[in-house]
């Protein structure tokens, strides 16, 4: 339990302000094409992209703007790309008790582009995948396909 015990557990319960609901549902949940913009603690310039959050309910779901909302928690501070994957990932882990979570990030980093390599078009992707997302090689398919 990283974060909700620790000095984030007051954000992430103000965030998710009880939005956690039991439903008989065990598919997949995605919410696709989230944009965050964040910054990069090595050049303190931007990074920015789009987010795939996905994740198999247990017993509960989490409401859907909260998504976006953790998304934007972790994103609005000094990162690095993979360091954001895995707290969304495991934030969400933490949060709804899941079967499995999958994040997906693809980045745009001034850092590559405005200085240093001034490479315009490159893009970094980076990948958390927990619980059955990682052991269940169709549940990731699955998701790779949907987040397509
Ligand atoms: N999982 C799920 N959540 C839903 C659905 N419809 C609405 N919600 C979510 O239910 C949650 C209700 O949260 P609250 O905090 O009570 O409402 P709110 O203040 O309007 O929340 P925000 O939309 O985050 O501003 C929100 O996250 C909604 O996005 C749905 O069909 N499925």
């Amino acid at each position: 339990m990283k974060f909700l015990t620790s000095g984030y557990a007051a954000d992430i319960g103000d965030i998710l302000n009880g939005a956690l609901f039991t439903v008989d549902y065990s598919e997949m949940v995605i919410v696709k094409d989230v944009d965050y913009y964040s910054l990069c603690e090595h050049h303190l310039l931007p990074f920015f992209g789009k987010c795939h959050v996905a994740y198999i309910p247990r017993t509960q779901v989490i409401g859907i703007s909260k998504i976006p909302r953790l998304v934007d928690v972790f994103s609005r501070r000094l990162q690095v790309q993979e360091r954001l994957t895995n707290e969304i990932a495991e934030c969400i882990r933490e949060a709804v008790d899941p079967l499995g979570v999958g994040v997906i990030m693809h980045g745009t980093h001034l850092c590559m582009a405005m200085r240093g390599v001034e490479k315009q078009n490159s893009a970094t992707v980076t990948s958390a995948m927990l619980g059955t997302f990682r052991s269940d090689a169709r549940t990731r398919a699955e998701f790779l396909q949907l987040a397509q």
